[in-house]
């Protein structure tokens, strides 16, 4: 399969803020951590997209390096900066969140094998984690907000065909801290690895479990 994928040599755009990125995730990071665990999340996606047969693009609104991958700096909205990067395409394109920190090769190759004009793969809460579009000149960005909501009607007033991406992975973005515990069940590369190495472990909250970080105040 993902030599099929890799035949159709279908770009994968990973939409990355770096500057102040995962504010959601103030209460237990510093600044500078939050950069350096999206990072670590932008590093997992872009594995799971490599894995995956794909080419791996970093949308980014500053520089950013990361192995071999290009990136282009676009200041703009994500919503512009995906629209002027769609314009004029005829070519598929996916779109891939930085902080899909579980994604893996099978879920990414499920996102670009679904057979339809569109799919989508929901995120937690209505919003939209990956998307790929069979052209990409057809496809106008509406993140934020229902942003799932609003792009299946976009699909859907435009006669494209929708498929909707049943995937754990890829529904699991990583945005608050009652997420990390997901990192810590399910990714097993940079963004866990990072968790662990900064002091966080898993703890009994109440009926759930979720993620500690012992001795750690944000005066540290
Ligand atoms: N290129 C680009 N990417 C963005 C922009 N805003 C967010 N992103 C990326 O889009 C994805 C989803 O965004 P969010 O979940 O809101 O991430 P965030 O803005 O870092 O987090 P919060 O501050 O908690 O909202 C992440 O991969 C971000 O890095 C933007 O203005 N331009
Ligand atoms: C960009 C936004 O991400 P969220 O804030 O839902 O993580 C969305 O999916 O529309």
């Amino acid at each position: 399969m993902a030599t099929f994928v890799s035949k159709m040599r279908i770009p994968v755009v990973i939409p990355y803020k770096p500057i102040n990125p995962k504010t959601r995730l103030s209460c237990i990071l510093t600044d500078e951590e939050r950069q350096n665990f999206a990072y670590m999340m932008l590093r997992d996606v872009v594995d799971a997209v490599k894995d995956a047969g794909c080419f791996p693009l970093i949308l980014a609104t500053a520089p950013v390096e990361l192995d071999d991958v290009p990136v282009q700096i676009l200041e703009e909205g994500l919503n512009e900066t995906i629209n002027g990067f769609c314009e004029g395409n005829d070519d598929p394109l996916a779109i891939v969140m930085a902080d899909l920190a579980l994604a893996d090769r099978s879920s990414i190759i499920s996102l670009l094998t679904s057979g339809g004009d569109l799919a989508i793969a929901p995120g937690r809460g209505g919003g939209t984690n990956a998307i790929y579009v069979r052209s990409a000149k057809t496809f106008k960005a509406q993140y934020y907000g229902m942003s799932y909501e609003k792009h299946v009607k976009y699909g859907n007033d435009n006669s494209l065909m929708i498929k909707i991406i049943d995937s754990f992975r890829l529904y699991c973005d990583i945005d608050e801290q009652d997420d990390l515990i997901e990192v810590f069940i399910h990714n097993q590369g940079h963004s866990r690895d990072w968790l662990v190495g900064h002091g966080f472990e898993i703890a009994m909250k109440k009926s759930r479990i979720g993620v500690k970080r012992p001795g750690f105040s944000l005066s540290d």
